[in-house]
């Protein structure tokens, strides 16, 4: 889509230089090193923003790049739709792709609103192979595999509100027996993760074309249902697309102290240990000894209790943060189907289940289904897969980011169903919106580009992936173990 310019009032277009788009760059940089809300300008700085009206000169200019035009976003980045966070990725870098990737056609007139001027030279990170896939793109919306099949979510949903109603009636029936209370427990896990994958798809938008609808299906599927924060979860999951395995980005591999995914994670929190271990509490030393070198033991406890912190973490996060978009509409409904959610819940064991240690079973157990059930598939979608830094991802292009992080999982129609389609990724994080159906058959021709270009693409069956995770957890483990010796013993 050709984008619209804005001119100055002489009519002329604002060019930026290399030099200009690196000393713009490098404000930034500071700003975000010393963590600063409040902006950070040098004076000599300041007045050459302040020479420019088209660039903001209130504080440190954030601009993104998208098809080789520069855009101002320094105010509307506290506004953006989608949030802070997900803008803040790509501060100072070419968004083309992943604009592309996120955004109806409405963003588009809402982008002209912030141009700035256009590049001297094109971008860097504007690879062929990155153009290919844009032309894949292309083709591909105009032979409609980015329309929904309403019958196949219509099937998707409705067969899943089956296992709810499964789940209570052999509650309601046999709730005074362990074996049903089990059972119940264990449906209503899988129920809340197949609630999981579907919200997921209407959060990408992959449904409707109007965003409303999207959201008022995750209220019910991911609020009510669920009882995880629509706002909570885009937050969180479109920063992971925007930065996905980035250091220090994306918020899915931010998992220290309690789980390291690299060695970079590792190194960033035992690093200064050397420093810090004489004033250490035995507490501290003990912790850091003997648990955080250690994550393959408790690896798998651990993810039984995802679903409880994912749960805690939306209510915090929609009492406090609220709305994305800053809606008080959005807020009263997201806030009333996550009540709703725990009402019904608890209702419901409180209702059908007589014994106090069987309702204690019911609650633990489905929280713990549900937390594997979740759990396994997001470590295999990425974990054990490269970890980029920031300075390395600067080089890269969107599209082979999501190539080379992307774990994709071979199996049947039951894998398929177990893992809401994200057994194809790669293609999903190539294609956020488009409808998880049709990712199967796009799923060779994304193989077949990244061949060509001699881009990593790794596809292996459920259990190689899962030994690939573990893998991963235990050659951390003993580079944290290396440091933290280090630090004790020297
Ligand atoms: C000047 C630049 C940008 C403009 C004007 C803009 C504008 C918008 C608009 C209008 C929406 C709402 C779309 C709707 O109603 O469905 C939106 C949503 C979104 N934007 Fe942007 N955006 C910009 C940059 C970015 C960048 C760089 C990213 C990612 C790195 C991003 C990620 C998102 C996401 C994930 C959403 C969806 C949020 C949701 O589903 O609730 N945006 N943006």
């Amino acid at each position: 889509m050709e984008l619209p310019r804005r001119t100055d009032s002489s009519g002329s277009i604002r060019i930026f230089s290399n030099d200009e788009i690196s000393r713009l760059r490098e404000q930034l940089v500071q700003e975000q090193k010393v963590g600063s809300v409040e902006p950070v300008i040098e004076r000599q700085d300041q007045e050459a923003v302040a020479q420019d009206d088209s660039l903001s000169s209130q504080e440190t200019t954030k601009f993104i790049i998208i098809d080789d035009k520069v855009y101002d976003v320094t105010e509307f980045i506290h506004e953006h739709p989608g949030g802070y966070k997900v803008l803040s990725t790509h501060l100072g870098k070419d968004a083309t792709d992943v604009f592309h990737a996120m955004h109806p056609a409405s963003a588009y007139e809402v982008l002209a609103n912030y141009y700035a001027g256009d590049l001297a030279e094109p971008s860097p990170t504007s690879t062929p192979f990155a153009h290919r896939v844009r032309e894949l793109r292309d083709k591909l919306d105009s032979e409609g595999y980015f329309q929904s099949s309403k019958f196949f979510y219509f099937y998707k949903i409705s067969s899943n509100m089956v296992l709810l109603f499964l789940a209570l009636t052999i509650l309601w029936l046999y709730g005074e027996f362990t074996a049903g209370v089990v059972t119940s427990a264990c449906i209503t896990g899988l129920f809340w993760q197949q609630c999981g994958w579907l919200a997921h798809d209407f959060g990408h938008h992959q449904v409707f074309q109007e965003r409303w609808l999207n959201d008022v299906v995750i209220g019910f599927l991911g609020d009510f249902c669920l009882g995880f924060s629509l706002s909570w979860w885009k937050n969180k999951h479109n920063t992971h697309h925007a930065a996905t395995n980035i250091h220090h980005e994306d918020p899915d591999i931010d998992t220290a102290p309690i789980l390291f995914w690299s060695e970079h994670a590792s190194a960033d929190y035992f690093a200064d240990l050397a420093e810090m271990a004489p004033k250490d509490d035995p507490l501290t030393v003990f912790l850091n000894k003997h648990v955080a070198t250690r994550q393959t033991w408790y690896y798998w406890p651990l993810l039984s209790l995802a679903r409880l912190s994912w749960a805690h973490a939306s209510l915090t996060y929609s009492f406090t943060v609220g709305s994305l978009t800053k809606s008080t509409l959005v807020n009263v409904f997201e806030r009333t189907c996550l009540l709703l959610h725990w009402a019904w819940y608890i209702g419901a064991i409180y209702s059908f289940v007589p014994s106090l240690s069987n309702q204690i079973l019911y609650f633990f157990l489905s929280q713990a289904v549900c937390g594997w059930a979740l759990a396994i598939v997001f470590a295999l979608n990425h974990n054990g897969m490269p970890i980029i830094t920031q300075e390395k991802a600067a080089d890269m292009d969107f599209y082979e980011i999501q190539i080379v992080t992307g774990r994709n999982v071979k199996g049947g129609l039951l894998l398929d169903w177990f893992m809401g389609g994200l057994n194809y990724q790669i293609e999903h994080h190539v294609f956020p919106n488009m409808p998880r159906h049709h990712l199967k058959k796009v799923q060779p021709m994304i193989q077949a580009l990244a061949k060509e270009y001699g881009i990593s693409y790794h596809r292996c069956g459920f259990w190689q992936g899962t030994k690939e995770v573990l893998t991963t957890l235990d050659y951390v483990q003993k580079v944290s173990k290396k440091l933290v010796d280090r630090a004790y013993d020297y």
